[in-house]
């Protein structure tokens, strides 16, 4: 018994208060006092006093109910926190959700518990009773078969509304994209005066990319060590692999020996790479505006030269078909505008390939399989669910945007990509089908794609230094939980959570490397790591490049309106009729910068405010995270400086905390 100072702090946004009184309980282990209603939660923090006339012992958890008199207000409640007898010091009940209706709610103290660390089962009623209503609030949906699981819900309204933007993230977003728009209509009503009949057109109607990068794509888009350099570090740096035999769709027709030479010698040296469309091969193309568009399944061949550059050889816009002549090979000695239009066939499907295989599978769609899996499995008391939590904001919210306005019936890819109408959803089954555990984790992932080492790889030396310094991160933190492999094993709420991951929101995964249990607390680290890496660089180093390198059109065309050329008599007509017209390039500009402008309502890695985890331990683990990232970005920045291509997108500073957009 004695007195309690209670502190309660509300949201910091216009709506996060509410006019309604809160009830609130104080849970210790010896028992619980009735608080009645106290100071309505409006906007900052509020403050009592109150004598409570029980001994309580040690709080185990606050509970609070909103009362309406006559209107109930969602209340966006931050965390509460209790000084008095028996709570050494000011115990922390974190909570940053929404309350809503009239239900009690049930906040923990901070402490982050696994059911091991509760043997008196204080809290196990409260985690299944958590559980259970979570798996009411987070259901599996299903957008199209063969794909991973999303969240069920067709808009935001549908979702929870902990997953919806908040008032600030809304307002940015819908702002921002209605003047996009406005801005598309008024420019593009001044299209019906411009034409573009040759390629410098392009950038007359569309002067200025809006980052240094982007003007340098403007004036160098055409050379070819620039071009190479993008399967390095650019908008998609996933797809590059270092051969290890010439691949057989790379069929030579007679009299191209001196190629064959050359390829065998790189092959031989070590430094022959490769990018292999082949996934796009026979994927249905697009109509749009009754006018047919056109997809293609291309070969590169590149050299990887002694001063880092990546320079193409050879470009085979199709396989080989049985039956048919071996399909025409491209050279950089050809005539220049047959060897541009094959270039621009290559960009125009590495813009296929990366928005739907890297960016939106494997950034946005597997960061919400994992978020849902988590919010379905863990109870906020565990300290996995603490450690990722920070790492899933809007991400719910900003796919189901996606799968309702991006490639959707109607929807951007089918208004101005080539493989909308249904080939981009052939082609997201066909990347599903072959994801695997490894590519998803920087380290096996260069590996296996010879890219480890390669000094011009910027991309893979910062893919690696984040993993690293994340894997320390989630080492720690696990470290402070888990003390022995047997631990791991043990913990039947983690091993739900990794099957209900594996087994239902990636479909069965395990046939491809994904594990169904956790052994150990390295294969824990691994798996986590690989959760936080993808809800944040693997996102952010697919996801920053559109507006440098797709800002300028013939750059990363996304669609093409006109066959991939069978000869090499081509004119600069040929090309300008196969890139998008002035309405499709205005559109493609508008949705990408969009999308890709730095985003002022973020939330940098490792940066969150919210404090899930009490005690000293974990605020020094993350402090060492923070330090270590901040590290990583200064001398990112001190690398950058001295490059004519600065390579940004795995900046910590750059990175956002989640996939938000
Ligand atoms: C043409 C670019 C396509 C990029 C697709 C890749 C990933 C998804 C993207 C998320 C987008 C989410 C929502 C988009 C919402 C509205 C776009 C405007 C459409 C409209 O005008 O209605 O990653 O950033
Ligand atoms: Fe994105």
């Amino acid at each position: 018994m004695g007195k309690y100072t209670v502190r309660v702090a509300t949201g910091d946004l216009f709506l996060a208060g509410s006019p309604n009184q809160v009830q609130l309980w104080l849970v210790g282990e010896h028992g619980e006092a009735d608080l009645g209603k106290q100071l309505p939660p409006l906007c900052g923090k509020g403050e009592f006093e109150i004598d409570v006339p029980l001994h309580l012992g040690r709080l185990l958890m606050v509970k609070l109910r909103k009362h309406a008199v006559l209107l109930s207000v969602d209340w966006f409640c931050k965390w509460i926190a209790v000084q008095g007898p028996g709570t050494q010091g000011e115990a922390f009940f974190p909570c940053y959700r929404w309350v809503q209706g009239h239900r009690i709610i049930c906040l923990p103290e901070g402490t982050a518990r696994t059911l091991s660390d509760d043997p008196q089962n204080l809290f196990k009623k409260y985690r299944e009773q958590e559980l259970e209503e979570r798996r009411k609030v987070y259901r599996w949906g299903s957008w199209k078969n063969g794909l991973i699981l999303p969240i069920a819900g067709n808009s935001q309204l549908d979702l929870p509304r902990d997953e919806r933007f908040l008032e600030d993230k809304d307002l940015d977003f819908s702002v921002s994209l209605a003047k996009a728009l406005k801005d598309m209509t008024i420019k593009g009503t001044l299209d019906i005066i411009n034409c573009v009949k040759g390629l410098e057109d392009f950038k007359k109607i569309f002067p200025r990319g809006k980052t240094a990068l982007a003007e340098q794509v403007h004036d160098s888009w055409k050379n070819d060590a620039f071009f190479g350099y993008q399967f390095l570090n650019g908008a998609n740096p996933m797809l590059l692999r270092r051969s290890s035999r010439l691949p057989a769709r790379l069929v030579l027709p007679p009299g191209m020996e001196d190629l064959k030479t050359q390829l065998e010698k790189e092959l031989q040296a070590g430094s022959l790479f490769e990018v292999d469309f082949s996934l796009l091969d026979g994927v249905k193309p697009n109509v749009i505006i009754f006018k047919q568009q056109y997809v293609a399944a291309p070969l590169v061949m590149l050299k990887l030269q002694p001063d880092g550059r990546l320079l193409p050889m050879v470009i085979q816009l199709q396989p080989p078909r049985y039956g048919r002549a071996p399909p025409l090979l491209f050279l950089p000695s050809d005539p220049p505008m047959a060897w541009l239009l094959a270039k621009i066939w290559v960009r125009s499907s590495d813009f296929q390939l990366h928005q739907l295989q890297s960016h939106l599978l494997r950034g946005h769609l597997i960061a919400e399989v994992i978020a849902v899996a988590t919010m379905r499995s863990l109870p906020s008391l565990h300290p996995i669910y603490k450690l990722l939590i920070p790492h899933f904001r809007y991400t719910m919210a900003i796919n189901t945007l996606a799968r309702s306005r991006l490639v959707s019936k109607c929807g951007i890819f089918d208004l101005v990509v080539s493989t909308g109408s249904g080939g981009h959803v052939d082609i997201l089954q066909r990347a599903t089908a072959c994801l695997t555990y490894r590519s998803l984790c920087p380290p096996d992932d260069l590996a296996d794609r010879g890219l480890l080492g390669v000094k011009s790889s910027l991309y893979g030396q910062d893919a690696i230094r984040l993993w690293g310094i994340i894997s320390r991160y989630v080492e720690g933190m696990v470290g402070l939980f888990y003390k022995s492999d047997q631990a791991v094993k043990d913990d039947l709420e983690l091993q739900a959570w990794c099957r209900e991951m594996t087994e239902t929101g990636l479909q069965t995964a395990q046939d491809r490397g994904f594990p169904i249990s956790l052994e150990s607390r390295a294969q824990l680290c691994h798996f986590v790591t690989m959760c936080t890496f993808t809800c944040t660089g693997q996102h952010a180093s697919n996801h920053l490049g559109q507006l440098d390198w797709y800002s300028c059109i013939p750059n990363g065309p996304s669609t093409m309106r006109k066959p991939p050329p069978i000869s090499k008599d081509v004119t600069e007509k040929d090309i300008v009729d196969s890139l998008p017209n002035l309405h499709q390039a205005r559109m493609q500009k508008t949705i990408t910068d969009f999308l890709s402008r730095r985003q002022p309502v973020m939330v940098a890695l490792g940066q969150h405010e919210e404090k899930y985890f009490s005690g000293p331990e974990p605020q020094a683990v993350l402090r060492q995270f923070r330090e270590e990232l901040a590290a990583m970005d200064k001398e990112i920045e001190v690398r950058n400086a001295v490059l004519d291509l600065p390579y940004e997108y795995l900046r910590p500073s750059m990175i956002e905390n989640s996939v938000t957009i």
